[in-house]
């Protein structure tokens, strides 16, 4: 164990998400940003082999805690576990990754008599999230106490549980939740509903607000670095390059279609005749669509390509 102590010495410390929703996600960023690791089974710390740094695998939750004390200098988790983890003013996000993407909400049972925050408050409550949920119904009991019909209604009971939140109702522990939903699927095979919306969330990348005195300026320039490539892996996927070709009386109204991210590269063709091909990277979401509306202008030749990887 020492020479492990001994080897992360001279590296800057990234907290990754050891298992759950966001794992195989950080894993594939890491591989499009050509970070290479080999992690020995059962072991929460891999040495990156082409850059300065370890990698410790942690739970999602005890991430915030670690970036926010400065233990290690960059980590990846979700918004609603910063929020819930009372270190927000002492962690910086500095990008936001575009998966892990979900809600976190109250849900009563579809067929109950409690359908609104305000009739659920002064009853009891079960989440994983007991302070964003504790904070959340404070208010409304507190609202809902100064109201006449609600005068001397007993505060809301949260009821911690550590997973499958859902179940809580059916086993009549709470009348309501406050978990995360996504697709939803989880909350209606529950027979759940959601009645409001605490928060959205993301994965994101966070640094402590201000830099551990230990992060040498050597280490120090790996955070812009990284954030650098994982933007750039994110834009590829975002993104595929058009390639066409266009008549020169066509090209304003094809360059309106395919505008670019700074600006379509165009280039004479060889064959002359006034025709031109035309370069710029557009959202993969509107790829058919700015095919259809290319050729509607008279473009010729559209090619769409996927990119590997780019620099944004
Ligand atoms: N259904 C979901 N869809 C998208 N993102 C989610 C979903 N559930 C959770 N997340 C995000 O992933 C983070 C980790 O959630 P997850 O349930 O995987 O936690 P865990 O406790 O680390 O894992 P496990 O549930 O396996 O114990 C959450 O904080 C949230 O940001
Ligand atoms: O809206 P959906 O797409 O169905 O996703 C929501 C579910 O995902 C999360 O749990 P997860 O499956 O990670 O397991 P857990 O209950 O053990 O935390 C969350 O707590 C919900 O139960």
């Amino acid at each position: 164990m020492s020479l492990l102590v001994d080897s992360l010495k001279d590296r800057m410390l990234f907290a990754i998400p050891k298992k759950g929703r966001l794992f195989e996600k950080c894993i594939e960023l890491l591989a499009g940003a050509d970070v290479k690791f080999n992690r020995q089974h059962r072991l929460d710390v891999a040495l990156v082999q082409n850059l300065p740094i370890a990698l410790v695998f942690l739970p999602a939750a005890d991430i915030p805690r670690f970036v926010a004390l400065g233990n290690v200098s960059l980590g990846i988790t979700g918004q609603d576990m910063i929020a819930e983890s009372g270190h927000e003013p002492a962690i910086e996000q500095i990008l936001p990754l575009g998966f892990g993407k979900c809600a976190l909400q109250v849900q009563v049972p579809v067929s109950g008599h409690i359908q609104s925050v305000e009739a659920l408050a002064g009853s009891r409550v079960a989440t994983s999230f007991e302070v964003l949920g504790g904070r959340y119904f404070k208010e409304i009991d507190e609202k809902v106490q100064a109201s006449a019909e609600g005068k001397g209604r007993p505060s809301t009971t949260i009821e911690y549980v550590g997973g499958s939140v859902e179940a809580a109702c059916a086993l009549g522990m709470a009348d309501g939740i406050v978990d995360l939903v996504e697709s939803g699927d989880t909350m209606r095979a529950a027979g759940l509903h959601a009645i409001a919306t605490l928060m959205t969330s993301e994965a994101v990348l966070i640094t402590p607000s201000q830099a551990h005195p230990s992060l040498t300026p050597e280490l120090a320039h790996i955070i812009p670095l990284l954030k650098a490539r994982f933007a750039g892996v994110l834009a590829a996927k975002r993104y595929v390059l058009v390639n066409y070709n266009v008549h020169e009386d066509n090209l304003h109204e094809a360059t309106v279609i395919t505008p670019g991210r700074r600006a379509a590269t165009v280039s004479k063709l060889e064959s002359g005749e006034g025709w031109l091909a035309v370069s710029a990277m557009v959202e993969r979401k509107k790829m058919a669509e700015t095919m259809d509306r290319l050729s509607e202008t008279g473009a010729e030749d559209i090619l769409i390509l996927a990119l590997d990887n780019c620099r944004v």
